[in-house]
């Protein structure tokens, strides 16, 4: 990979290889934009194939967070670390501490956070070498586990959509097909059985099907039934690419919306979605919850403000099908320029001399 040319063409600030021979640490902090405040991005642990493909991660997930978090509308700019390494095996209090410190080096342009294969207690121990961690305990002013705010989000975005179809929040009796019923497919099942949906469901767990089934009245489907169910919601809230071109032709739904990452398995199928008169919620906008969440951190953490913040993807979803209307694209693509808009014209104002 030719690293110069990838940062030129997406226009990232910064790469930091950090090592440490003690610990066995390699980790590479990708830092995208840091226009709108400091980049805050999680820690992916994962054991990767090439040295090519962890680099490639950290550039393309950090380039994601600058999107999300402009289209939360939050003060913050885009980063995001993968630590090369099994996270079964190779987790250690020196590793996490070795990291902590070439964090605390970059004195605050970074802001590191829990991700896939690192958890609240690797945080803490980052914590003992930098502030500049969030999801931490809460013993330590920490926000704890960020899924049920996730699926808040996601259920206000799931609102707003029901408002721009059917020109109400109210889903009394809507149909929501939810595919994954872990962390945040088990409480977005909970805020939509509250608000009078009916939920048909579907995960390779039996146990966590089970507890929906028993506690909201779901019903289970097969793993590859959920697509072509009578539904007026998709909800994918398991794995990423479940947009494609096998699915497309099942889906009966109005709507698809989930707190999923990467749900369009290529750019085009957010655009054949939108040809067949699907209403989609693009991914990064709705399952912003939990870096909402995490982000309040900064401020010294206030549950009530993070919920308020969080509700307001509602209105970030609204935003978002304006602009697709105002400039006749797909959703996927308005949200891009959502939060390239917000990025442009702050960048602007953020350039007056203040002396
Ligand atoms: N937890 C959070 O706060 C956030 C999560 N996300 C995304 O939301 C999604 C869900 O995350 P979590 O609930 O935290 O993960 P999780 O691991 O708790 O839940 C995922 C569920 O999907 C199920 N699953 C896996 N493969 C499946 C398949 N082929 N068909 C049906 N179900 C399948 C798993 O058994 C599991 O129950 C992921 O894509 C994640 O990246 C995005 C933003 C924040
Ligand atoms: O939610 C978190 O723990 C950090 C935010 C993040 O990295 C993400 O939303 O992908």
């Amino acid at each position: 990979m030719e690293i110069f040319k990838y940062m030129e063409k997406y226009d990232y600030e910064q790469v930091v290889i950090c090592h440490d021979k003690t610990s066995g640490l390699k980790a590479i902090i990708g830092i995208h934009d840091t226009t709108l405040g400091p980049a805050l991005g999680g820690t992916r642990m994962w054991n990767y194939k090439t040295e090519e493909e962890a680099i490639e991660d950290a550039l393309r997930l950090s380039r994601g967070m600058t999107y999300k978090a402009a289209a939360a509308g939050l003060n913050l700019g885009g980063g995001k670390t993968v630590v090369w390494g099994d996270p079964k095996t190779q987790k250690s209090e020196e590793l996490w501490r070795a990291f902590g410190r070439f964090v605390q080096s970059l004195n605050g342009r970074y802001i590191t956070a829990a991700d896939v294969g690192t958890v609240v207690d690797d945080m803490d121990y980052i914590r003992q070498e930098t502030p500049y961690v969030v999801g931490v305990s809460k013993t330590l002013g920490g926000s704890g586990d960020p899924s049920p705010k996730t699926a808040y989000g996601v259920f206000r975005g799931i609102q707003a959509c029901a408002n721009e179809v059917w020109g109400s929040d109210d889903i009394t009796g809507r149909v929501v097909a939810v595919q994954g019923v872990g962390k945040v497919g088990y409480y977005l099942c909970e805020y939509l059985h509250k608000a009078g949906a009916k939920l048909i469901v579907t995960d390779i767990d039996k146990e966590a099907v089970d507890r929906v089934v028993r506690e909201f009245g779901a019903q289970a489907v097969g793993l590859n039934e959920i697509y072509g169910v009578e539904c007026d919601i998709y909800s994918p809230n398991a794995l990423g690419a479940t947009i494609n071109d096998e699915t497309i032709p099942q889906f009966k739904c109005k709507i698809i919306a989930g707190g999923a990452n990467n749900q369009l398995k290529e750019e085009r199928h957010g655009d054949i979605i939108t040809e067949k008169g699907i209403i989609y919620a693009p991914d990064y906008v709705i399952n912003a919850g939990g870096l909402i969440n995490v982000a309040d951190e900064l401020k010294g953490y206030n549950e009530e403000r993070a919920m308020q913040t969080v509700s307001k993807i509602y209105d970030n979803i609204k935003k978002v099908f304006q602009i697709a209307k105002r400039d006749n694209i797909p959703t996927y693509k308005a949200a891009d320029r959502m939060a390239e808009e917000r990025i442009e014209k702050l960048g602007r104002v953020r350039n007056t001399y203040l002396g």
